[in-house]
């Protein structure tokens, strides 16, 4: 699904990764672990054509970072981002967040999702009536909206206690299941274990 070689990244003429080589399958629910620094941010964000990295490959399936001709189609089409504030829009409906991400999913799709994540009552809620736990569910149900093959989360529960990161770690395991591959930065080494395959960034290399 996605093979990495030799990749690099500078930010100006610091080094922040340093010859990354990984392939990630189809379904597989990665941890990336790391302190503060290492490099996790660095390389989801690479890995999810949010950064152009300074030197190396990336191919996605069969496509090559560099040959992707429309990079905003591209990620619509195949990659659901999760990030740690949920950027949910507060005058706007669950519904009508979730809409954001897909104009064309109906209510009764978006139903269905949210009762996957345990949270079909709160359909016609706002963000502010709701808990950040459900707010972070909410964020995971627009991630998945468009049915992406790969989501990418960064500490998605850095701002969440530890029954609400069990559930949302819980959550992916069970997406990885059905098949969409999941990848996710944390520096929780406990929920990381959750996940199929641990790759620990060090000073900028996989450990
Ligand atoms: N936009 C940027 N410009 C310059 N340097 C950056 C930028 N973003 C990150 N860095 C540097 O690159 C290195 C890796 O940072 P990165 O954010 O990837 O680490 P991280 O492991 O995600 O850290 P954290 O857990 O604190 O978010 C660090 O030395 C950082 O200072």
């Amino acid at each position: 699904m996605i093979k990495v070689t030799n990749l690099s990244h500078y930010y100006n003429k610091d080094l922040a990764l340093e010859n990354i080589n990984l392939e990630i399958k189809s379904g597989e629910f990665i941890a990336i672990i790391g302190e503060s620094g290492s490099g996790k941010s660095t390389l989801l964000s690479v890995l999810s054509t949010l950064l152009k990295p300074s030197s190396g490959d990336i191919i996605y399936e069969n496509i090559n970072y560099n040959d992707i001709k429309n990079i905003d189609d591209f990620r619509k089409n195949n990659i659901g981002f999760i990030f740690q504030f949920h950027y949910l829009i507060n005058y706007l409906s669950v519904k009508e967040n979730i809409n954001l991400a897909n104009e064309k999913a109906s209510k009764d799709e978006i139903f269905d999702l949210l009762k996957l994540l345990g949270i079909e009552n709160l359909i016609n809620k706002y963000p502010n009536e709701i808990s950040g736990g459900q707010r972070q569910r909410v964020a995971i149900a627009r991630a998945l909206i468009n049915n992406p093959k790969i989501i990418f989360a960064d500490e998605p529960t850095g701002n969440l206690d530890s029954k609400n990161s069990l559930n949302v770690f819980e959550l992916f395991k069970t997406f990885a299941n059905t098949g969409t591959t999941i990848i996710v930065a944390t520096h929780d080494k406990n929920l990381a274990q959750l996940a199929n395959k641990i790759y620990e960034v060090k000073d900028g290399k996989i450990e």
